[in-house]
Formats: C-alpha cells, sequence, structure tokens
C-alpha cells in the first residue's frame, strides 16, 4: 500500500438546520487502497462524501484532498477527485458515447480521438460483460446499463481518488463482481478508493481499511483483518441498541408442512419461459434467489397484483372465507392482505412531496376514514410510532417531507409502511438495498416473529447470504423460470450460487468468488 495521504479531514462538522449530520468527523485515507466509510442509516457518510467533493461546504473543520482544499465539484475533478452518486445521471437524448465524455473538452464527437472510442468500449465492455453498442441512444437503454455508463465515466476520468456512494447498492453478484475487478485494477495503479456501502461481503472481500461513523462522529479505522460483522456492529451501533446476538435460526423444514397461503399454478412471468408452479405455506420464509434479469423480478411484482403474469394465476387465501381468491390487480392485494416492499425505492416506493407520516401510513390511511371520509390522524399516530421505534428510523419531525431522510432510513419507512397494513403475506423485493447491518438483522427478527405469528413471507434478494440462517426454504430463478427449490442444508452459499447460474445441484461452480482482476 502507498503511504502518500491523499484524503483528509480534521474536526469537521456540518449541521443541516437542527440536523447535525457530522458533529466531529476525522478521516485520512492513503494511495493504493480501497477504504470503505460504514455507519448506521442517517450517521453522516454521504454528507462526508459530497463534503469531500465539493459539493457541499462544512460549517467548521479542515479538508484536503490530495493537498489541495477543494471548494466546489469543478475544483474536485481538477484535483483529481471523482464521485459516483447513488443517483443514475445520464442524458437519455444523447449517445453513450456523448454521456461517456460529458463535461470533457466537449462532447463533439468531431473532437474526441479514435483512442478515445476504443478506451470507452474497452471499460465499458468489461463492465457490463459484454460490447456495447457507443453511438446509440442512452435513452434505448436499461437502467442496469445507464448505471455502468455512470461508473465507466468516473473510471474513464482516471481518478486519483474515487468515491462509490452506494453505487454497488442495486448490482447483482455477477455485476459486483465486475465492479471490483474495476477497483483492483484502479488500486494497483495507486488510486484511492473510497466506498460507501451496506454490504458486509462486499467490505470483507475488497476493503483494506474501514472508517466508522456514528452519529456524526468517525468512532475509529479497521485494518483489514479487523473488519468483520461484529466488530462493525459493535461500533456503529450504541451498545443499548445492539441486538444481543446474531441470531441465525435454522430453517424450519415444518413451516413448509402448514396449510398454503398462496399459490401460483402454470405460471409464466416472462414471454417464452418454461411454465412453473409455487406455493407459499402458512408462517414460512421462502428466499427467492437469482442472478439480474432472470424472473424473479416480474414473479414477485404479479403476485403483488402490479404486473400480470404471461400466464397461469395467482391465488390467495382469504382471511374471512378461508377460500382460495384469484389474485390479479393491486386491490385484490391489498383486500387479500398482501403487501409489497420494493428495494426500488426511486420508481416504486416514495411520495417525494408527501411527508414521512403520509409515506409510512398511506396503505392504512383508507381503514381508518372516520364521518364524511376525515383522516383520523391520531389514531394512526400510535401506529407510526410503533413502526419508527420497530424499525429505529432516524427522523426529525413526521411532517418533513420524506426526501429530507438519509436513502437507508427512506427504506425503512416503505419497509414500516407494509408493517402497518397488517398483512398475511409481506413481498419484499430486495428490501435491504441500502439498509445498514443493525437495521437489517432487525428486520430479519421482525420478520421472523411475523412468520412465527402466521404471517407468510416472501423475500428477494441479490445478496445471498441474507437468505442463510433466514430462509425455510429458498427458491432459485434462471432462465426465467423457477429453476430449483433448497431446503435444510442446502441453504448454503455454494448449491445457491450453482443454481443462480443454472448448475446441476452437485456440480461446482466453475466461478470463481474470489476473482478479482
Ligand atoms: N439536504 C439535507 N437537508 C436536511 N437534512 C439532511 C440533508 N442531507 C442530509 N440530512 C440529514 O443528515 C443526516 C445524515 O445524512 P446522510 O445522508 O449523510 O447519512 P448516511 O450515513 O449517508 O445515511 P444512509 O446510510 O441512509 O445513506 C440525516 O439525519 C439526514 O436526514
Amino acid at each position: 500500500m502507498g503511504s502518500e495521504i491523499t484524503v483528509k479531514m480534521v474536526d469537521v462538522a456540518k449541521a443541516f438546520g437542527e440536523t447535525r449530520a457530522l458533529k466531529k468527523c476525522d478521516f485520512e485515507a492513503r494511495a493504493g487502497e480501497v477504504h470503505a466509510i460504514v455507519g448506521e442509516n442517517g450517521s453522516g457518510k454521504s454528507t462526508m462524501a459530497k463534503i469531500m467533493s465539493g459539493v457541499l461546504h462544512p460549517d467548521a473543520g479542515k479538508v484536503t484532498i490530495l493537498g489541495e482544499k477543494v471548494a466546489s465539484p469543478v475544483d474536485a475533478k481538477r484535483v483529481g477527485l471523482t464521485t459516483i452518486f447513488q443517483e443514475v445521471l445520464v442524458a437519455d437524448e444523447a449517445s453513450v458515447f456523448e454521456n461517456l465524455y460529458v463535461g470533457r473538452d466537449g462532447v463533439f464527437r468531431s473532437q474526441l480521438t479514435g483512442d478515445r472510442r476504443t478506451e470507452a468500449a474497452e471499460i465499458l465492455a468489461r463492465l457490463v460483460g459484454k460490447s456495447v453498442d457507443l453511438d446509440q441512444l442512452a435513452g434505448s437503454l436499461p437502467l442496469s446499463i445507464k448505471q455502468w455508463i455512470v461508473i465507466a465515466r468516473a473510471i474513464l476520468r482516471r481518478p486519483q481518488v474515487l468515491i462509490l456512494d452506494e453505487s454497488s447498492a442495486a448490482l447483482d453478484l455477477d455485476s459486483t463482481l465486475r465492479l471490483h475487478a474495476e477497483i483492483d485494477r484502479l488500486r494497483a495503479e495507486g488510486a484511492t478508493i473510497l466506498i460507501v456501502t451496506h454490504r458486509i461481503a462486499e467490505l470483507v472481500r475488497i476493503a483494506d481499511r474501514a472508517t466508522i461513523l456514528r452519529d456524526g462522529i468517525t468512532v475509529g479505522t479497521l485494518g483489514k483483518d479487523e473488519i468483520t460483522e461484529e466488530n462493525l456492529l459493535s461500533m456503529m451501533t450504541p451498545a443499548d441498541r445492539r441486538a444481543s446476538d446474531a441470531t441465525e435460526y435454522a430453517s424450519r423444514k415444518k413451516a413448509l408442512l402448514a396449510p398454503l397461503i398462496l399459490t401460483a399454478t402454470g405460471l409464466a412471468a416472462h414471454r417464452s419461459a418454461r411454465l412453473f408452479d409455487f406455493d407459499l405455506p402458512k408462517g414460512s420464509i421462502v428466499g427467492v434467489a437469482g442472478l439480474d434479469g432472470q424472473g424473479q423480478d416480474a414473479f414477485i411484482r404479479v403476485l403483488a397484483g402490479i404486473i400480470q403474469p404471461f400466464g397461469g394465476e395467482v391465488k390467495v387465501r382469504s382471511v374471512d372465507t378461508d377460500k382460495m381468491i384469484a389474485l390479479q390487480s393491486l386491490d385484490d392485494a391489498a383486500k387479500l392482505g398482501v403487501s409489497y416492499v420494493s428495494g426500488d425505492r426511486k420508481r416504486e416506493g416514495i411520495f417525494p412531496q408527501q411527508s414521512i407520516f403520509e409515506n409510512l401510513a398511506i396503505g392504512v390511511y383508507r381503514k381508518t376514514l372516520g364521518p364524511l371520509g376525515v383522516i383520523r390522524k391520531p389514531t394512526l399516530k400510535p401506529m407510526f410510532k410503533r413502526e419508527v421505534d420497530r424499525l429505529r428510523i432516524k427522523i426529525g419531525s413526521p411532517s418533513n417531507r420524506i426526501t429530507s431522510l438519509s436513502g437507508g432510513n427512506q427504506q425503512k419507512v416503505l419497509i414500516g409502511r407494509a408493517f402497518a397494513n397488517d398483512p398475511q403475506v409481506i413481498l419484499l423485493n430486495d428490501p435491504a438495498r441500502g439498509v445498514d447491518l443493525g437495521t437489517k438483522r432487525d428486520l430479519y427478527r421482525e420478520l421472523r416473529l411475523f412468520a412465527e405469528k402466521g404471517g407468510s413471507v416472501i423475500y428477494v434478494s441479490s445478496e445471498i447470504e441474507e437468505f442463510i440462517g433466514f430462509a425455510d426454504r429458498v427458491d432459485v430463478f434462471f432462465g426465467g423460470t423457477l429453476f430449483r427449490s433448497l431446503t435444510g442444508e442446502e441453504i448454503a452459499e455454494a448449491p445457491i450460487l450453482a443454481a443462480m447460474f443454472g448448475k446441476a445441484r452437485d456440480a461446482s461452480v466453475d466461478f470463481d468468488l474470489e476473482r478479482t482482476a
């Protein structure tokens, strides 16, 4: 590891009105290292990244990047710092190539040499995993490729300091590995890479050091060998709020023998995919895994009544009549007690113009309408408080806009909304994206309690480790269809991974998880 200090923050403070996002932040990163910034939702990580990038100015303290002060984003770029923020900023009406070089000595194609095209094509192909036509309009591409354009744009700048603020939160396993290979490459060239992430497996695999923030204060830095889930948790979370242990539950095969609460028969979630059947026993937790685009996302959205399947039908047991009733719409889902939580809060989840309170309580408004359709807010208050406490949502006033919350806390509001509806089935579509470690554990515990009381859970995740010690069964999607169901001891990394790649039960995966450069 190079010893040159590239990023230095001393005694930095930053407040937004009454909220003291950073109180005393000290930080140091060196050339040739991957340094993670870790902390609970709302602990100040993004604020720290924005200050380094010149987007925000500190109220107090000193910040230097490569020995220089940075007063604006332009300044930051000049000294060699590039940041990839959570938002995917791509100009739809410009070509892929123009998007890659936007802001760099003009975007006119005539000024850009052939070398640049070759370099852009190479980097993008490495990241995407296949070649991408540089001349097509970015607007015609799926979100996943747009995300790669943003990452490629940053890498093409050959930054000396690269900040990734939750840039891998929405990436699937295969994509994450490609991003890691690229990070390794930059590290080998002597760059400093700062990553803000809640994905523990990612941290352990790639970070050389990790600095932990708690409530706007940096509490310490761990070396590579010290980066473990337990160490991170104990530094991130005050002792009184820490779950006493990493309670792991044995997968309960018995739970799978209970009467069925939801069934899907002859389902085709994709146009040309093989038909499949699915069932959800009452009181069970079924995990759903798959690489990006294998049909699991369409599947859970069909179950939620958001989209229609190409064929087949979904039925849910009615609480009132105990009969299996067809579910074909969002309305049916609400009536049958099926709640949905999306991990893609920007597109499917939050109402950005509304308050935190309204965003959480929106699903129960209807049930509590008073005479003349007036919302009886006081009746909702205890429910709101219960969910905020249960999920430890860090909020100021409930009447503030939801967008004033940190990303992870917005996600917690969506999870709270699902519980608040008092459902019999909760469908979660990669809900823990951007949610901190402590809250993830709390979420698993709450879902366990929910299942023990007879509730049923379907949990889609892009992180294999989420299922282990949590799910009673893991259904793996491959090629647009349900490929394999795993129970008991098969709920482990190797069998899940094998099924995700469409491999036979006992075949080992010729895919190296530790693959680097
Ligand atoms: N523009 C803003 N206006 C008001 N409050 C803000 C603003 N930006 C951040 N905050 C508040 O500052 C605190 C720190 O937020 P920040 O986004 O830095 O946290 P974070 O650690 O990145 O969280 P997460 O893991 O959820 O992304 C939070 O309480 C947040 O609500």
